[in-house]
C-alpha cells in the first residue's frame, strides 16, 4: 500500500511546485507563513510554508481573494478517483490510510484548490458505535437494523475514535506531512446522522424520524446526545491528528422549521460546538435547504456559515453580520457553458463585493457526471481576482 502513496509522492509535488510556479501578484502574499494555530495541536509545527487563505477567511482576516475548494472534490466526476474505485470499495479506501491519503490529495493536484478534504464519509465513525451499514452506489447510507426503539438507542456503543478509527486518524497523519495547504477534517452533525440512523437510507419526507422526534421526545433527545457525544470525540480527535480546519455536516437538516430546529436539534448543536471551542480550530457549520434556518444555525454555533446555492448571499451577509460564509455555486452550474459558469462564479464574487471572510464553494457537493474541466475553470475563475 506504501508504493500507493509513495509512487505518487513525486507527482503531489511536482504538480504542487507547478501550481506555485502560477502564482502572481496577491497570491504570493497567500503562501507566507501560518499564523501562530493554538499550543497543543500537532497540526502548528508543519504549517510553515503552507497556503493559508482558508484559515486567514475562516478568521475573517482580508485575504487577496477568497479561498476556493468544493464539498465531494474527490469522487467519481475524477477519472482518477474511478481508476482507484476499480481496486478499492468506498469503505476500503476509508480504511487504508495510504489509500485515503492518496485520494484527498488527487482534487488538489488536479485543480489547486486552496483545501484539502478528508476522505471518508459520514458514516465512517458508525461502524465504531456498533451500526451495521452498507454504502449502495447510487443510493447512499442503508442501515441493517434501523433504530426505532430505547433498545435500538441504548445499543450505540460510545465513540473511541483511536479503537474505532484509527485509520483516519493515521490518514491525516500522513497528509500533514504531504499537503500545502490546510487539511479539513469532518463529520455528520447529529440530526443528519439520525435521520440515516432512523430511516435506514437516504430519505425524501423523513417521516420516520420525524414520527420518532415527535412521538419519543425523550428517547430522541438520548439519542441526539450519544451522537453528539460521539461527534464531539470522532472531531477532537481529528483536529488533535493534524486537521486545520473542521467542518460539520448537518445536509440534511432543512426538512426541520426553525421552531423544531430549536426544540429537537439545537441544544445539541450548542454542545457540539461547545466541545470543539477549546480545540482553537476553525469549524465550518453547512446544511441544504437552511436559508430558513440561518440565524438559528449560527446561534448553535460554527465560525464559518455554509450557504446552500438557495440561500442570496447578501441577505445570508445581513443576517450574519461579520460571521464568515462559505459558497454558494449551483452544483448544476457545472454542467452548463463556460459562458454561464463565468457569469454565475462572477456573480457571487460581486454579491460578495470583496468583503473579508468569503471561502468560495459550493451550495453543496459536486455531483457525479460533473465535467472536470469545469470543476477546475471555477478555481482559474476565483484564482484571477488576485492576478
Ligand atoms: C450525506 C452525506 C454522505 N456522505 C457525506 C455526506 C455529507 C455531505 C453531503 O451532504 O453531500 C460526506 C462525504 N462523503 C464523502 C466525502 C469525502 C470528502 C470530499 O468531500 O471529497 C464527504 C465529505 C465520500 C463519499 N461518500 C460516498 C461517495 C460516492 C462515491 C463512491 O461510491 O465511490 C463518496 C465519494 C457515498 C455516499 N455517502 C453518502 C451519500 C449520499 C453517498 C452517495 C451515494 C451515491 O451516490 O452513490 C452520505
Amino acid at each position: 500500500m506504501e508504493a500507493v502513496l509513495g509512487l505518487d509522492r513525486g507527482r503531489h509535488l511536482a504538480g504542487l511546485q507547478g501550481q506555485e510556479g502560477l502564482l502572481k501578484g496577491g497570491d504570493v502574499g497567500a503562501l507566507r507563513l501560518a499564523a501562530k494555530l493554538p499550543p497543543g495541536l500537532p497540526g502548528a509545527a508543519s504549517m510553515e510554508g503552507v497556503n493559508d487563505l482558508i484559515l486567514r477567511a475562516a478568521r475573517g482576516e482580508p485575504t487577496p481573494r477568497p479561498p476556493v475548494w468544493f464539498m465531494r472534490q474527490a469522487g467519481r466526476y475524477q477519472k482518477s478517483y474511478q481508476e482507484i474505485r476499480k481496486r478499492y470499495t468506498l469503505p476500503e479506501i476509508v480504511k487504508n490510510p495510504e489509500v485515503a491519503a492518496e485520494v484527498t490529495l488527487l482534487p488538489v493536484r488536479e485543480l489547486g484548490v486552496d483545501a484539502a478534504i478528508l476522505f471518508a464519509d459520514i458514516t465512517t465513525p458508525l461502524y465504531g458505535m456498533g451500526v451495521a451499514l452498507d454504502l449502495v452506489e447510487g443510493k447512499g447510507p442503508v442501515i441493517h437494523k434501523p433504530i426505532r426503539d430505547k433498545e435500538g438507542v441504548e445499543a450505540l456503543r460510545p465513540l473511541v475514535p483511536e479503537e474505532a478509527v484509527p485509520f483516519v486518524l493515521e490518514a491525516i497523519r500522513l497528509l500533514k506531512k504531504e499537503l500545502k495547504v490546510p487539511l479539513i477534517g469532518f463529520a455528520g452533525a447529529p440530526f443528519t446522522l439520525a435521520s440515516y440512523l432512523v430511516e435506514g437510507g437516504p430519505s425524501r419526507h423523513f417521516l420516520q424520524v420525524k414520527a420518532f422526534m415527535y412521538g419519543e421526545e425523550a428517547l430522541w433527545h438520548r439519542l441526539m446526545e450519544k451522537l453528539t457525544e460521539a461527534m464531539a470525540r470522532y472531531l477532537e480527535a481529528q483536529a488533535r491528528a493534524g486537521a486545520d480546519l473542521l467542518q460539520v455536516f448537518d445536509s440534511w437538516v432543512g426538512a426541520l422549521g426553525p421552531a423544531d430546529y430549536r426544540r429537537y436539534v439545537k441544544p445539541h448543536m450548542k454542545r457540539l460546538f461547545q466541545a470543539l471551542r477549546p480545540l482553537g480550530v476553525p469549524v465550518i457549520h453547512f446544511g441544504v435547504g437552511t436559508m430558513g434556518l440561518l440565524q438559528e444555525m449560527r446561534e448553535a454555533g460554527g465560525d464559518v456559515m455554509g450557504l446552500d446555492h438557495h440561500t442570496p448571499l447578501p441577505w445570508a451577509r445581513e443576517v450574519l453580520g461579520n460571521t464568515p460564509v462559505q459558497g454558494n455555486l449551483d452544483p448544476a452550474v457545472l454542467f452548463a457553458p463556460k459562458e454561464v459558469i463565468r457569469r454565475e462564479v462572477g456573480r457571487i464574487l460581486e454579491e460578495n463585493a470583496g468583503r473579508a471572510g468569503h471561502i468560495f464553494n459550493l451550495g453543496h457537493g459536486i455531483l457525479p457526471k460533473t465535467p472536470h474541466d469545469h470543476v477546475a475553470y471555477v478555481v482559474e475563475l476565483v484564482k484571477e481576482v488576485a492576478a
